[in-house]
């Protein structure tokens, strides 16, 4: 008789980039993962990816096509890690072959934040002074504020969130535009001063929830990654990442979303603006929660017809000629 070996079970590599709110998110899913399954082991392995050493170009000029997600998926294709816990916006619409978006959690608050220069205490969006700077790195916040606030200046910025917020103190901005969802995991709910509304600016696809992301035939962790499923958000986000990937959009143009979860009811509404503000293409699609992937289909064709392809198009040729 042979005796019965049964070897234990494996560790589970999480893989993260190591910025202070990659972190936060990826010990936070580190976290869920243990209480959920406290007999197994899963530890955390940090990598820098393109975009944490790229800092000094425009996001809009070097496209942002996996650019924070790229190592991690090599890792997970090389099986030096077992999943990857990103900011789900940051994550492309289409994944390398062998990849998949295990599980999506519950979303933080996705909207925008307007957050201010000591000295506009007192001020909104709407009531800061002719030229002010406002500082942001995205074409989507970019278009949309000033196609409704022309009077105001925009200035690229970049870093991480606590070099952005030390130019902002510094005066080299008037004020900035942030994700809400970034500043709560960080603890700096107070820095947000407005909630900019969804009638101003429309949020990015998947901001404000986390995608964790693992290889298509891992069966032990897709099982896993199901504990941490938000269903509600994932059919909101699974609405939205197919509106972008028929647009054929990444995080970096002018393209944003809005959706609503009423029972089994589920409405997407989408922008795609001109960098200068002039054009803005909006519309609005509802169906049933469970066919969320052909509400954003249906929504980005619709949009075409209405001009939205020729807006990217330009767009498209801007960025190219540099
Ligand atoms: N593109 C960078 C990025 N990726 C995720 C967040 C914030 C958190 C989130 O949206 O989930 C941010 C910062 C920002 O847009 O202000």
């Amino acid at each position: 008789m042979s005796p019965i070996v049964s070897s234990p079970p494996r560790t589970i590599r999480i893989g993260s980039r190591k910025s202070q709110l990659a972190l936060v998110q990826t010990y936070w899913v580190q976290e869920q993962l243990q209480k959920h399954f406290p007999d197994r082991q899963f530890e955390v392995q940090t990598m820098s990816t393109q975009g944490d050493k790229i800092l000094d170009v425009a996001l809009s000029k070097i496209g942002d096509k996996g650019l924070f997600t790229k190592e991690l998926e090599l890792g997970m294709i090389n099986n030096d890690i077992d999943l990857a816990v990103h900011s789900l916006k940051d994550l492309p619409t289409r994944l390398p072959e062998g990849l998949v978006l295990g599980a999506v959690t519950e979303r933080e608050n996705p909207a925008d934040a307007l957050v201010v220069h000591s000295k506009h205490q007192d001020k909104q969006i709407d009531t800061l002074p002719e030229g002010a700077v406002i500082g942001t790195s995205s074409l989507r916040r970019l278009a949309q504020l000033r196609y409704h606030f022309p009077h105001l200046a925009f200035k690229d910025i970049r870093g991480n969130l606590n070099t952005r917020l030390a130019k902002l103190d510094a005066g080299e901005y008037d004020a900035l535009i942030l994700a809400a969802a970034g500043l709560k995991r960080l603890d700096m709910s107070d820095r947000i001063h407005q909630i900019l509304p969804s009638d101003l600016s429309l949020h990015a696809v998947g901001q404000g929830a986390l995608g964790i992301e693992c290889r298509e035939d891992d069966a032990e962790v897709l099982e896993l990654l199901k504990a941490l499923e938000h269903i509600p958000t994932a059919q909101r986000c699974y609405a939205e990442r197919a509106f972008l990937r028929e647009l054929e959009g990444g995080c970096q143009v002018p393209i944003g979303v809005n959706t609503i979860l009423e029972g089994e009811q589920l409405t997407l509404t989408g922008i795609v603006a001109s960098v200068d503000g002039q054009k803005l293409v909006k519309d609005t699609v509802s169906g049933n929660a469970t066919e969320a992937e052909q509400i954003g289909n249906e929504l980005a064709q619709r949009m075409r017809q209405q001009g939205a392809q020729e807006i990217l198009q330009e767009i498209f040729a801007q960025i190219q000629r540099g």
